[in-house]
This record gives structure tokens, sequence and C-alpha cells, in this order.
């Protein structure tokens, strides 16, 4: 819990992640130009201070907005005073939190009323709020910055607050902003959804959060891919998630745009017959909903990052616009025909946004739709998306592709413009003829449902030869700072009617240079159609050609394919996604090969590897049946949780395995789909880590060597029936304030009389609420509190780090307002107190901070 239990790395990870996530370092030459700037004042006897304040301003950032429209001419100054201040605080209650319900009502009745008397001085403004247009009470902003927070006395206690449920894990910080993609998404318990660049998690949390609706220790039909290219990111992601509990996520660490298809073809299916497994139902990993939240220059997040005043150039933006088209045809391609997809940025640049949006929707060509979503959380005040812009390169300012000049053909392409025109698209093209003279001032075509139309290729264009898009851009969402006191973002919503379609590549600009199609065109080959009998994969660079719906979807493969120098043609599936067989085939073949190295480097040096990825921890089903019927008797697992073969183990020798995975339904057919796939998938992690070999000395050997890990507790305590003990308050308070205690000491004598009675070895201890009788009537429910022990000997020790357990102690004391008696009354004498079990529970959760990936360490139901 928290984020105590990290190795150092991680933990410094998480700080930089958690504080500011865009933080930029200085780059080594500004550092010298400082160091040299400081040496030359000194000489001169003149010291400046070497410290200065962000300078909110640059005049390249106001010429390009102005130029733009981003507002409307007569809001500029409230825009720009918006983004010098400084963004105000904003938070999520965790709905997977047992003290949801308290936080909000914490926030809800005491801080809305106090703040507003000792932090506003008497002003109207309210002081925190529930952000009005996020569902439950569930968001909230302060209109107090993070600064203001940290430094202001009358604040402490709010401060407080926000810094412990955070840590905890009962609260996120978050954007206000950034909430609103997975609000669009529109996803329900049994979708299956990829987050394409997750990391740090704030909306994956979102994300799980929507599939786990459902009570705790059930397991929702859906799941959540979170997919993040940069690892040390994707830690964070896998940090944050853990909270949760979820059995249904998979992290994997791809380039977006490169994600694997993830597709079953026969000769991976043979390969694989010998397995013990059933073959899943998909023969593909397709979506019911993707998100976009694509990387992007971040401008919006000027309040918050104040030193992109001094880096912001356009260049940024242009370049990374070919990026953002990548990864969202990926995306399209990776959803299922009716699925929704959002594509989201946090930059205000419409080349990053609306510019993006158009490309896609004409290389979709009517399979996919820009969804009017209007409707959709009326109280989100937000702006039509801009239907015309220019782009700006090296100081130009460039109305249509055709003023851009030749020597910039590769950084500039047609797609940045609102008409998307190539060369191409004018007919009897004269270099001499600019755009808007051969385009004339044509009439809005498009049928007004965000599908295009073949005559909505030739764009609209205005008296001042600007260009003017014809697709329903306005459908798109912008959210500026001054409306809502937020950040600004950047929101479409897309709706995919059809399989993608082969898409002509379009001839390139007369220099030679590629176009804005050819962002997809880093791949050096082209698959040409041959009438729904297959595919040729042709080798050739920069010709003519076909590409279809699997070229944008796997250019990795077709890449290689073109390394290799092959010519392949294979029968294409009914399934629109075609994928050359030759190259799975040697895809498996490199697999089988890594299969044979760790055998092969032998006792030497144990290489990890996980089907084709070497140094990536294999993902292997846990099959150990002894070991597997020994934990099932021990804890009485009920029959009705779906257990064998939803196990999961991250090491190849089977007989050291030290944690075992638990897996959804959803994620084990994932998992089953990806073996037969030849383990396309780089997995960085899968399902939640459930049970921990457990070693203990001699002579107090439990009959079972694994023990629950405090994250899996949550999701299997309702179909666990032995090893449980139920705690009044008090008892429960005193194991976490003095760690172990005897039997005979416990407050209850019954306590300790069921205590010496369960089986030596890992147990669960359930916090009794509200006078329940325990067990019978007991029922686990979303604020059931429960934490993992230790049946020793003549005691029960807490497996829970001491740092977790003051914090679990400080949250009962404020959530659970005792009408105990005071714990310094019922303390028990030290005398009373195990010593030697107190010495095994401190070794066993110092070994647990060894491990890299040994959270929470508390059990919050
Ligand atoms: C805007 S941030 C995502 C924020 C995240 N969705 C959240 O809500 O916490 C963009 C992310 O894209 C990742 N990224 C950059 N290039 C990528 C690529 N080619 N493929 C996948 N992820 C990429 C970055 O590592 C970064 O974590």
């Amino acid at each position: 819990m928290g984020g105590r239990n990290r190795s150092r790395t991680q933990r410094r990870h998480f700080k930089e992640g958690r504080e500011n996530v865009w933080k930029r370092n200085k780059s080594d030459s500004e550092k010298q130009q400082q160091q040299q700037q400081q040496q030359d004042n000194n000489k001169n006897n003149n010291p400046i201070p070497t410290w200065e304040p962000f300078a909110t301003q640059n005049p390249s950032f106001d010429e390009y907005y102005k130029e733009q429209g981003i507002v409307p001419e007569e809001e500029w100054d409230a825009f720009m005073a918006c983004l010098r201040t400084a963004l105000p605080a904003a938070f999520r209650i965790n709905s997977s939190s047992p003290f949801y319900g308290d936080i909000r009502s914490q926030l809800e009745n005491d801080f809305v009323k106090s703040l507003q008397a000792e932090g506003t001085d008497g002003s109207e403004m309210e002081a925190i709020k529930p952000l009005p247009w996020y569902p439950d009470n569930l968001a909230w902003q302060s209109n107090f910055s993070r600064k203001q927070l940290r430094k202001n006395q009358t604040l402490e206690r709010f401060h407080n607050f926000l810094k412990l449920e955070n840590e905890i894990g009962n609260i996120t910080r978050q954007e206000a902003v950034s909430m609103v993609p997975p609000l669009f998404l529109d996803v329900r318990p049994d979708h299956f959804v990829l987050d394409m660049c997750a990391a740090p998690g704030s909306k994956t949390f979102q994300l799980l959060e929507m599939i786990q609706l459902t009570n705790p220790g059930s397991l929702p039909n859906g799941m959540v891919l979170a997919n993040d290219v940069d690892i040390q990111r994707c830690n964070l992601l896998i940090h944050q998630t853990k909270r949760m509990s979820t059995a249904n996520l998979v992290v994997t660490t791809h380039e977006a745009q490169h994600f694997p298809s993830c597709h079953r073809t026969r000769s991976c299916a043979n390969g694989f017959e010998a397995g013990n497994f059933k073959e899943p139902n998909m023969s593909r990993l397709l979506f019911d909903r993707v998100l976009c939240d694509v990387p992007c220059s971040g401008d919006g997040t000027l309040r918050k990052a104040p030193d992109i005043w001094r880096k912001w150039n356009a260049g940024n933006g242009n370049g990374l616009h070919g990026l953002q088209i990548q990864i969202s045809m990926r995306g399209l391609s990776l959803l299922k025909v009716g699925g929704r997809m959002v594509y989201s940025t946090c930059s205000m640049n419409p080349v990053e946004n609306e510019a993006v949006v158009a490309e896609i929707l004409r290389r979709c060509k009517g399979s996919v739709e820009l969804v009017d979503v209007s409707d959709e959380l009326p109280q989100l005040v937000r702006r039509p998306g801009l239907k015309k812009w220019k782009v700006r390169d090296k100081g130009l300012w460039l109305s249509s592709y055709t003023d851009v000049p030749e020597n910039r053909g590769a950084a500039v392409v047609p797609g940045m413009f609102p008409s998307g025109r190539t060369f191409d698209d004018i007919p009897e093209h004269d270099p001499s003829i600019s755009t808007g003279q051969l385009c004339g001032n044509i009439a809005n075509v498009n049928s007004g449902n965000g599908i295009q139309s073949e005559e909505d290729l030739v764009a609209q264009t205005n008296s001042l030869n600007e260009e003017v898009s014809s697709l329903p851009l306005e459908r798109c969402m912008r959210i500026v700072p001054h409306d809502q006191n937020t950040g600004a973002f950047f929101i479409a919503v897309l709706h995919k009617l059809s399989a993608l379609p082969a898409v002509q590549k379009k001839s390139v600009k007369p220099t030679g240079q590629l176009n804005s199609s050819d962002n997809l065109q880093t791949q050096k080959a082209t698959v040409e159609l041959k009438q729904d009998t297959g595919v040729k994969v042709n080798p050739v660079e920069g010709t003519t050609g076909q590409v279809s719906e699997a070229d944008v979807s796997f250019p990795e493969t077709v890449s290689e394919t073109s390394l290799h120098d092959e010519t392949v043609e294979v029968a294409l599936d009914t399934d629109p996604s075609i994928l050359s067989e030759a190259n799975e085939a040697r895809d498996i073949q490199i697999s089988d090969r890594n299969r044979s190295g760790p055998e092969v480097v032998g006792e030497k040096r144990k290489l990890q590897i996980q089907g084709k990825w070497i140094g990536v921890d294999p993902v292997i089903f846990y099959r150990d049946e002894t070991t597997m019927s020994k934990i099932k008797d021990f804890y009485g697992i009920k029959e009705s949780f779906p257990f064998i073969g939803h196990l999961v183990a991250r090491n190849s020798d089977s007989s050291h395995v030290k944690r075992i995975y638990y897996v959804s339904n959803s994620v084990k057919e994932v998992l089953e789909l990806n073996l037969l796939a030849g383990q396309q998938l780089k997995i960085a992690s899968v399902g939640v880590k459930m049970f921990e070999r457990q070693t203990s000395k001699e002579g107090t050997a439990s009959p079972c060597s694994f023990r629950i890990s405090s994250e899996g507790l949550p999701l299997i305590l309702p179909h666990v029936t032995k090893q449980i003990l139920y705690a009044s308050l008090v008892d429960f308070k005193h194991l976490l304030q003095y760690k172990s205690i005897k039997f005979a000491d416990f407050t209850d004598a019954e306590f300790g009389n069921q205590a010496s009675k369960l089986l030596l070895g890992c147990c669960i201890v359930v916090l009794i609420k509200d006078n329940q009788k325990a067990p019978d009537i007991y029922q686990v429910d979303g604020s059931t509190i429960a934490i993992g022990c230790w049946r020793g000997k003549n005691s029960v020790s807490v497996m829970v780090t001491a740092v977790d357990c003051q914090e679990l102690l400080e949250r009962m004391s404020t959530h659970l307002e005792t009408e105990s008696p005071s714990l310094q009354e019922n303390k028990p004498s030290s005398d009373k107190i195990d010593d030697e079990a107190m010495e095994k529970n401190n070794t066993e959760v110092q070994e647990d901070n060894r491990n890299y990936d040994d959270g929470a360490s508390s059990l919050l139901t």
C-alpha cells in the first residue's frame, strides 16, 4: 500500500509520475548554458539569482493560437490570464475503496463547509466542489492549487487529508479534464477495453472501475488491456492499479502503432495442440472499446507544468501528428465493428487534434463515423472542434499543402491541412495554381452523419484561400481552461461502422516525398489485395499499391518481410485482418528457438523469455495439481470460484514458483489466444498476485506453502471458507498495533479460541462491524476490512508492514469512529506479546519488501 514497499527505483518513478507526469529535466545544454552564465556573472561581480520563476509567456505561442482562432478574439485575455494561474487541485475518490462512501461524506459534510470558512477569506468562490459532470460526486476540484494547499496553514488539515488518502489509495489525484475521456467510452462490465497509451494509468484506473462495477469477489466478463511503450511508466501503472485487486487487467509494453494482432492461425494452432487448454472462443484479439490517449505536445497542461511556456514551439505538434495517426489507425483496426474509440490529447494544437481526426476519417472512408455526443455529460462545458486551421512550419504560415516548400514536403504532410488534399486530388494539377483557385467554393456535401462521401475529399475553401474541412469536426470536443477553471483537453468519439477499407496508397509529392497517408509507410512494402483470395506482399519501396487493414495493423510484420526480401502469398481468412502465415510461422520458429534458449544456457544463467520476448518473464499457466488442490483444501475455496486453469506463474521453472497470479476468465482467454498466436503480446503484468510461497522454520511448517497475498485477498475473500477469523474492533486494532498477540490475550476469548483451532499458517482476520455476529451471518461487502495474518503455534501475527498497520489504524479511527474502550485501557501487557512470533512476522514482512512487486500489505476489501 502507498508505494512504500517499492524498490528505490520504482519509488522514484512513482514519485516523479505522481507529482508531475510531464516534468521535464533540464537538458544538459541548458544546464551548461546556465552554469556558463553564472560563471560570467561572477567574473563581472554581478551575480544574478540562479533561480527564476517561469516566464508565463511565449510570443510564438500567442501568435500561433491567435492565428488559429483557438478562442474568439474577445476571450483572448481571459484565456491567457487563466493559463497563467496555477491549476486547482483535483482528485477522484476510488470507488473500489472500502472507505469511498465515508470519504465522500467527509468532503460533502465537513470540508465543503470548513474550508469555505477557513480558506477563502469569506469570498463567494467555492473552496471545494464536486465536478458536476462526474457521476456520483466521486470527482472533486478545489479552488486551491497544490502549491496553495502546501503553503497555506489554514488548509493544512485538508492537505494532510489529501496526502493520506492518496497514499493509501482511497483517492487518486488526477487533473479534472483528464477524467473526461473514459466517461465518453461508455464502458460496460463485459467489455474488452484497450488503453493504447496507458501510463501512468489514471485513465486505466477509471476504466477498471467501470469494468468492476459489480460486488467484491465477482469476476466481470470484461477486461482491460493497458499498453504503454515505456516500461518505467508501465511500472507506475502497475503500482496504481494494484490497489484495485483486479484479475481483469493485462499490461503490455508495445509501440501502440505496432500493437500485435494476436491472430490465431492454423499453423500456430497446430503448434500448440499439445497444450491441454481449451481453444479460446476468439480467433483474433479485438476490443469493444479503445482509448487512444496519445502522446502529445501537452500544452493543455501549461497551468500544471509552466516550463512548457519556455519550450513551446509549433514544430512539437507537427512532429507528433504522424505518430498520432498511426496509433489511432492501429486502434481502429483493433476495434470490433460496432465498437467505440475515444481519441484524446492534452494539447490545444489543431494539428494534433482535428487534423488527426480528419485524416482518420478520410482514411477510413466511411467505415468510421465521428459521433455527436452533445447529449452525453451535458454538465461538462465544451466547445466544438475547429473546422479550419493552418500549419506553421519554419516560420511560415501554410494554408494548404500546395503552399509547402519542396524541401519541407516530408515534414509537412497533406493530412495536416483541413482538406487533407494531396496533389493527386487536384485535377490536372498545375503547380503554379494554388489549391484555392482550383477548388473554388464547393458546397458542403457531407451527409451530416460524420461519414465522408467521395465528394468530401474536395475541401471547401474560403475567399482567402483558407481551407475549411467539410467533415463534421464540430463534433470533436475542446475543453478550454477559462470555461471551468481546468486544464485544456481535446476529445473525439469514433464509432466503427464496418471493417476498415483497403486503402489506396496515394502518390507522393512531385519531389518524391511521402504524403500524409505515408505516415504509415515507414514500412517498406505494399500489400496487394487479390480478389478476396489472398494477399501479395511486395517489398517495393515508394510505389503505388494497396495497403489493407492488415498492414495498417501489423506494419512490423510487413517491414520484417521486406527485410527478408520475400514475396509471400497467403490465403485471406474470412477475418479482415490479414497476417502472413509465413511471418507467423517464422515468429513461432523464433519463439521455439527462444524456448530452447534457457536450456542451452542451462545452469549458467537463467534467461527469462516470454515467447519471442527475451528478458521478459514468461507467462505460464500454473498446472501443479498437487499444490493447487492443497491450496484449495487449506483455504476451503468454494467450488463455485473458477480456480483451476486461472492460475499463472511468471517463472518457467515450475518447481520454484514464488508467486501465483490469478486471472479472470476474460484474461485467461486472451492468454490462451496469445499462446496460439505465437506469444505476440509482450506482457509486463497480468491478473492479480494471489498467492506467495511461504517459508517457515522447521516444526512450524504449514500444510500449505502458499499464503494469500494482500493484493489478492479482496478478490478471493468471499470465496474462502476456512482459515478465517472474525475480530471485534478492539482486537482488530490491537493486532494492528502490537502485530502479534497470543491466543489467550485477545479481549474476546472466543476469538483466541477460534484462532487456536485453525491450521498453522496463513489466515485472514476480518473486522466485524456494527456488532454483527460472526461468522454465520457475516456478509463480505465492499466496505469489509480484512488483513492477512499468520496463525503460529501460540499466537496470531499480522502479515502487514508496520507502516501500513499505522495507516490502516489512522483510517479506521477517522472513519469508524470508535465506540470501543480506549486502546490504552485494553493494551495487552508487554509480556503477553509473543516475541517469537513477532520476530517471525518481522522477518516475513522484510522479506516481502525485498520482492519487487510486493506492494500493498494491508488489506482493504
Ligand atoms: C498522454 S500520456 C498517457 C496518459 C495516460 N493515458 C493516463 O491517463 O495516465 C501518453 C503516453 O504515451 C506513451 N507513448 C509514447 N509513445 C508511445 C507509443 N508509440 N506507443 C505507446 N505508448 C506511447 C508515453 O509513454 C505516455 O505514457
